[in-house]
């Protein structure tokens, strides 16, 4: 794509988690990482915890193989630049924009990410009743998340540190990394935008989301989340639902034992999720995602960041 062409962009949320969504259906566009770090600084930049990359399955070398399921792939990025396997509340804005964009209808789509095919369903738009769009805005998304992955063994527990406090937290797997630590109360985490110390960290060679969890009720939990490459954000998908099934462990529910699914709500600085672990082991996550504008970057700007990318 020629950086003298004005790059079309949006802006979307779900549950404040937000990013700049970028839609590059024929992967022209090289989004190097001091590019993906620009488009989502705060003051110089649109501003976001991550970027969504719009890009057609057939035209990503990581995402052709997922191309006969999933005509459209999330190439998804954090704010840092660098690249992630999966992002929970991602997708569902992922899937808000393609139905935005008319690209899909309401009801069930697949979405190819790094972690593999998610299946997503857009509710109908119901009447705007929510002014934090949790839902009644413009109707829950409910994705398919795939099954966690708590390992046995040396690597099942690790022990995290913030301003000299430290707990037990479960390694969690969503596709992507997590470390689950349940403590007395959530501003005991202290200041996350720097990364809590995670021992030892040979168990996560490639860094870690750590969640930071309390009691809210029966089968109810907030958190709140160092995310990698991101820092403190409001929301973090995958971190909600390797909350809700180290929570269900730690509570004595495994749906596989108990023949039923397991619902627990997990609230997050920037608002509601409900996640659901069935028999079978999958996990469903259902949450708002709210596109709140569009616009063009402009060429010079783009070409900038594209440049001191490629420096
Ligand atoms: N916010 C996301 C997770 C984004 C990726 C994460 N920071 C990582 O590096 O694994 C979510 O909603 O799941």
């Amino acid at each position: 794509m020629s950086t003298a062409e004005r790059l079309p962009f949006l802006k979307g949320h779900g549950t404040e988690n937000d990013f700049v969504i970028v839609p590059d259906p024929d992967n022209r566009l090289e989004l190097s990482a001091a590019a993906v770090a620009r488009l989502c600084d705060r003051r110089a930049g649109i501003g976001g915890d991550g970027v969504l990359h719009v890009v057609r399955s057939a035209a990503h070398p990581e995402a052709r193989s997922m191309a006969a399921d999933a005509e459209w792939f999330m190439d998804y990025r954090n704010g840092d630049g660098s690249i992630a396997e999966m992002c929970g509340n991602g997708v569902r804005v992922f899937a808000r924009y393609l139905r935005h964009a008319g690209l899909v209808d309401a009801g069930d789509l697949a979405i190819a990410t790094r972690a593999g095919v998610r299946r997503a369903h857009i509710a109908k738009a119901a009447p705007a009743s929510d002014p934090r769009g949790q839902g009644g805005a413009e109707g829950g998304i409910t994705v398919a998340m795939g099954r966690a992955l708590l390992p046995d063994g040396p690597d099942a527990e690790v022990t995290v540190s913030v301003g000299g406090l430290s707990w037990p937290a479960r390694n969690v797997n969503m596709g992507n990394p997590h470390a689950v630590a349940f403590v007395g109360d959530l501003a005991d985490a202290g200041n996350l935008f720097t990364a809590p110390e995670v021992r030892p960290a040979s168990v996560f060679p490639d860094g870690v989301n750590v969640e930071f969890v309390v009691e809210r009720g029966p089968r109810h939990v907030a958190m709140r989340v160092h995310e990698r490459g991101a820092g403190e954000t409001r929301s973090c998908g995958t971190g909600a639902c390797a909350v809700m099934v180290a929570a269900a462990r730690r509570d004595g529910l495994d749906p596989a034992v108990l023949g039923h699914p397991v619902t627990y709500t997990v609230d997050v600085p920037g608002g509601r999720l409900t996640i659901a672990e069935l028999p079978d082991g999958s996990v469903e996550m259902t949450g708002p995602a709210v596109i709140v504008g569009e616009g063009t970057l402009e060429p010079g700007w783009l070409r900038g960041a594209l440049e001191d990318g490629a420096a």
